[in-house]
């Protein structure tokens, strides 16, 4: 069996949660430009754009009618609600992706981690909780950003330890000390679950192959 003839693994849904600030968004761009056969699953989102923010790159920002009208199509993979915006995965570029074998990058809450882990898509998913090193650097971190408003903060610090509290429901914890350190880490956790054995189907005919020439040469 050549490389062309091996039929592809779906691709993989890699989930990052973690409480507001700890890092996840940082070190998806950084798995991102580091592996370019990883596409992002960009979320449709209520909330108003940071400064910065493209619309289509890091979310598509959308009316809480339109928002609304995609949850009544099945248009949406998971949604929640999440400090007071409606934040949400399209489905429809996930599974184009899982059906071509390419990766798909999530930076979504604990509940959109459990709607996607309890779909009928939930065997591709590894899921990763990134942990901040304490809550005074979660602060820090939060204020160091400069992007949102005291209020803002305070709201998102005050909802850290609800998302912390579902930790134990993802298959890696990380906790971002350092920012090279976390990025190799979810680096290796990726290319060690491609390699897992019900995700390379190949094999089948490649030891069937092994089996032949073992009796061809006896
Ligand atoms: N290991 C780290 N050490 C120091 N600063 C970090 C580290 N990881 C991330 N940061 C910084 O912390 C801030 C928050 O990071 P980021 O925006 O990635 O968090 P987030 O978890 O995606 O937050 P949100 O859920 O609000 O989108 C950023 O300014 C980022 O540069
Ligand atoms: N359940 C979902 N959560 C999402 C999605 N996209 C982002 N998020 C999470 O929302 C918060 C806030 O994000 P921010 O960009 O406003 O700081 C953060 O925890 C994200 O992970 C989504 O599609 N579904």
């Amino acid at each position: 069996m050549t490389a062309q003839d091996v039929p592809s693994r779906r691709g993989l849904l890699v989930i990052l949660s973690s409480p507001s600030g700890a890092g996840k968004t940082t070190i998806a761009r950084r798995l991102l430009a580091a592996d370019p056969a990883m596409g992002f699953s960009v979320s449709a989102t209520t909330r108003p754009p940071r400064p910065g923010e493209v619309d289509g790159r890091e979310y598509h920002f959308v009316t809480r009618p339109e928002f609304e009208a995609m949850i009544a199509a099945g248009e949406l993979l998971e949604h929640a609600e999440v400090f007071g915006n409606l934040y949400g995965s399209p489905r429809r570029p996930i599974e184009a992706a899982m059906a071509e074998g390419r990766d798909t990058l999530f930076d979504i809450d604990w509940q959109g981690g459990q709607q996607v882990r309890n779909s009928p898509l939930g065997r591709e998913v590894v899921s990763v909780f990134i942990l901040p090193p304490s809550l005074a650097e979660l602060e820090r971190r939060l204020r160091s950003r400069g992007q949102d408003s005291p209020e803002v903060i305070a709201g998102r610090m005050a909802r850290s330890m609800a998302e912390v509290s579902h930790w134990a429901e993802y298959d890696y914890v990380l906790v971002n000390r350092d920012l090279d350190e976390t990025e190799a880490r979810v680096r290796h956790v990726v290319e060690v679950e491609r390699l897992r054995r019900e995700r390379q189907p190949w094999l089948n005919d490649f030891v069937r192959g092994l089996a032949r020439e073992f009796e061809e040469a006896r």
